[in-house]
């Protein structure tokens, strides 16, 4: 296999967020859990997309995760690799968006990399190097609350200069405007005065066109999945892939007993449970329970096998914000999340014993945590259900699911997902 694309993400919806992109836009794509072990037969694609649980984790462990990958990309031919990052750059200031970057382009030999979450088609843009998330600033959207890394600053530049080595630029609009050859000059010019990364801005998927023609030049670059669909025009363009119609074929319908987990916080999944609520059973965990010792995935499971026979369940423990900030105060941020997480794993490995081929989860650690425990090596495309949300096949066909980032999809997200997953 030799790839046109090499990409490493950082948890595993915003994986399966950016395949969709870059198969939507005519890469053939392969979704790996992890760098795939040697024995793990793989069809011939364009683009592989390896998942890493890497964006809250110690940024030294990331850095090494995501070295290892991008060893194995170059090793299939990947002359570019993108690292995938949140739309919404989440992250603290001990990294990691700043240290991988800096560490791949490093390793890549580049004197800077261009970086840019922008996403137009999820209403994320970058101007003078600031974060919108609609039509607000990032620190005024729902990210200014999130469980693990609350976003309170909107300026890029900043955010990542706390994350780098070396001084962080800007490519600003003006210079995307004036197309791909302004950006390239205004790369050179920045890495001439000693910066190591350059936010660009975007607002319009023309202006990612124009910067995924640009990052091409270099070996590595890092962003969202906008970022993506430009690098896959430019490979495109370039006559370096044949591009080819997007995949909508869900496979096999596998029928049986199908659920929903939802361990993401997020606005949008909050409503999107309290939507589930009008079409079909909703099971809320007690994470003040967990978190005291309870077992609440052995109820939570004993809950859903009652119900399961007669449609999809949904098991949540989404709560807003007050709540989850009270939990995180008795226990702490991490130790609260990971013993959620480590709940709705024993839950989705529950219900799988029990029978369950389709499955939909909300939240990118929730996801990593589940997707891990069931040992589910690789993906490929299904149709999408929402902007950055596909249907993803087991390699092997023997399961479908949906990994949902916590803000994306509209409010009847679960019924939409499960209707896609027959
Ligand atoms: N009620 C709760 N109180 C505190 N933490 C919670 C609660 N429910 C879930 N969590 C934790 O919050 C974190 C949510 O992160 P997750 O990545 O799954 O969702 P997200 O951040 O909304 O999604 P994405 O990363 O895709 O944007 C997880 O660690 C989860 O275990
Ligand atoms: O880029 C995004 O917003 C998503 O793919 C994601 O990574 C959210 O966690």
């Amino acid at each position: 296999m030799t790839l046109a694309l090499g990409c490493i993400a950082d948890d595993y919806t915003g994986a399966s967020d950016l395949a969709n992109t870059l198969s939507k836009a005519g890469l053939r794509t392969v979704q790996t859990i992890g760098v795939p072990a040697d024995d793990l037969a793989l069809p011939e694609v364009d683009a592989v997309v390896v998942s890493l649980k890497s964006r809250s984790i110690p940024a030294p462990q990331a850095v090494a995760a995501s070295r290892e990958a991008d060893a194995w990309l170059r090793a299939r031919g990947a002359a570019h690799v993108m690292f995938k990052v949140c739309s919404t750059f989440d992250s603290t200031d001990a990294g990691n968006i700043g240290p991988v970057t800096d560490a791949l382009r490093e390793d890549a030999g580049e004197a800077i990399a261009l970086v840019t979450p922008a996403f137009p088609e999820t209403a994320r843009t970058v101007y003078q190097g600031n974060l919108f998330v609609g039509a607000v600033p990032l620190n005024e959207s729902p990210l200014k609350d999130h469980p693990l890394n609350p976003m309170r600053d909107s300026n890029l530049v900043r955010v990542l200069a706390r994350q780098s080595r070396a001084p962080v630029g800007l490519v600003d609009l003006a210079t995307v405007a004036r197309g791909v050859e302004a950006v390239r000059a205004r790369l050179r010019a920045l890495a001439g005065e000693g910066h190591g990364a350059a936010i660009a801005d975007a607002v319009f998927d023309g202006d990612l066109a124009v910067l995924g023609a640009a990052a091409l030049d270099a070996r590595v670059s890092t962003g969202a999945s906008g970022l993506g669909l430009g690098l896959a025009r430019a490979l495109i363009a370039a006559g370096r892939v044949a591009g080819q119609p997007a995949g909508t074929d869900a496979g096999t319908a596998l029928g049986g007993p199908a659920a929903c987990l939802a361990g993401s916080c997020s606005q949008a999944t909050l409503a999107q449970v309290a939507a589930a609520e009008a079409v079909m059973p909703v099971h809320r965990l007690d994470p003040g329970r967990l978190l005291a010792g309870e077992d609440e995935a052995g109820a939570a499971l004993a809950w859903a096998m009652e119900r399961i026979g007669d449609g999809p369940v949904l098991i949540a423990s989404s709560q807003d914000p007050g709540a989850v900030a009270a939990l995180q105060a008795r226990h702490g941020r991490d130790a609260a999340g990971h013993a959620i997480e480590a709940a709705m794993a024993t839950i989705a490995a529950g219900l799988v014993e029990r029978g369950v081929r389709r499955l939909v989860v909300a939240g990118g650690e929730t996801s990593g945590a589940v997707v891990d425990r069931l040992k589910l090596p690789a993906f490929l495309l299904g149709p999408e259900i929402a902007a950055g949300v596909p249907v993803l096949r087991t390699t092997d066909g023997g399961m479908v699911l949906a990994l949902k980032s916590g803000n994306f999809g509209g409010r009847a997200f679960f019924a939409d997902a499960l209707a896609l997953m027959p």
